[in-house]
């Protein structure tokens, strides 16, 4: 056996793994779909992740349906992307607006409606608005662990199956979702913003095998931490607006770079992108290979951050 390994399997396990390698940087090189004329709607189109993936598909050539709860503030986006096109020799396109709160599962009906009127289809879906939150668990409302959910969960997949049967009857669109680091482990303080999100990766997986026979592929974007204003915008226990800017966030990554691996995770429909430093990756790993430390570490988070607000 040794000789067999010696001379003979060595050099073809060597070269498969350099056959797959290879595939692997294919893989990575390959142009992907195009953008060009794709419609391409955005929730959460007015600030943050979602402001900077409206730049870039419209810079790829996308036709966009920009969404969000404030009028006013879409057409400022509108605005900011139609100047930034002047002069350049890709053809683009002056986005389209619909404005709703995914918060009202009754008024995502007639958004999906008027959605589909701005062009006729939607190529790609990417659910990305949300809210953050801060809170005990002791001291949360019941109402204020609903409310998270009906604005990151409940009310994207409102959105998302009001759109799907326009694609199921094409076999054509994608639907992509912006989960969280925080969609596959859970970590103290963040109950409600946690659950919403592992119920998101939950839903859009089944999605995922479900819409493979139609040729509808699903993309769950996990990114860490991304310098926004979502924490700014987070909720706390009791509904009040938590409105500080924390340290995590402000250090987090460009959202204009997670907006490009967006783009990139569209292009070549990937099924599952994390986009989070080593330490993050290291915790998703390790909640599910060796769980009983994953459990250790969040509960010295929990006592640490406990003790830092009861000083
Ligand atoms: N920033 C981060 O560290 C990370 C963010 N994410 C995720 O990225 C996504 C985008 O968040 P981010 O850009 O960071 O935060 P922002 O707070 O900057 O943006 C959130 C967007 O969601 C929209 N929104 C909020 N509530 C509603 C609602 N009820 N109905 C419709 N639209 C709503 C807001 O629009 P408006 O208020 O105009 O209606 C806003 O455009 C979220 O899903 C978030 O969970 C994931 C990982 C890390
Ligand atoms: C044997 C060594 C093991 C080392 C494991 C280290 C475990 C470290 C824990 C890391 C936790 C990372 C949490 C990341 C959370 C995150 O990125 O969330 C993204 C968000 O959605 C941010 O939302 P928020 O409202 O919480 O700002």
């Amino acid at each position: 056996m040794e000789r067999v390994m010696g001379g003979g399997m060595l050099p073809l396990v060597l070269a498969s793994m350099g056959v797959l390698l290879l595939y692997r940087i294919l893989i990575r090189l390959r142009p992907g779909a195009a953008l060009q004329d794709a419609v391409v709607v955005i929730t959460g189109a007015s600030s943050g992740l979602g402001k900077e993936c409206a730049r870039v598909f419209h810079a790829a050539g996308a036709r966009l349906v920009l969404c969000g709860r404030d009028a006013a503030r879409l057409q400022q986006v509108v605005q900011e992307l139609t100047a930034s096109s002047t002069g350049t020799k890709q053809q683009t396109y002056t986005p389209s607006t619909v404005t709703f709160d995914l918060a009202d599962t009754d008024t995502v009906d007639r958004a999906a409606e008027e959605i589909l009127k701005c062009y006729g289809q939607v190529d790609v879906l990417i659910n990305n608005a949300g809210i953050s939150y801060r809170g005990n668990i002791l001291d949360t409302h019941l109402s204020v662990q609903r409310d998270v959910m009906q604005t990151n969960y409940f009310g994207p997949i409102a959105l998302t199956q009001a759109l799907l049967p326009s694609m199921v009857r094409r076999c054509s669109g994608h639907i992509v979702v912006i989960s969280s680091v925080q969609g596959k482990i859970a970590i103290p303080y963040r109950s409600a913003y946690a659950a919403s999100k592992h119920a998101t990766q939950a839903y859009f997986d089944c999605l995922r095998a479900e819409m493979e026979r139609y040729g509808i592929p699903v993309t769950v974007i996990s990114p860490g931490y991304i310098r926004t204003n979502l924490s700014l915008n987070a909720v706390t226990g009791d509904g009040s607006k938590y409105g500080v800017l924390d340290k995590t966030t402000a250090m987090g990554r460009d959202p204009r770079d997670v907006a490009q691996a967006v783009l990139k995770a569209v292009r070549h429909r990937s099924k599952d992108v994390v986009l989070a430093g080593p330490l993050p990756t290291l915790a998703i790993y390790l909640r599910t290979l060796w769980p009983a430390l994953f459990f250790k570490l969040m509960s010295s988070r929990a006592r640490k951050e406990q003790k830092l607000k009861d000083e």
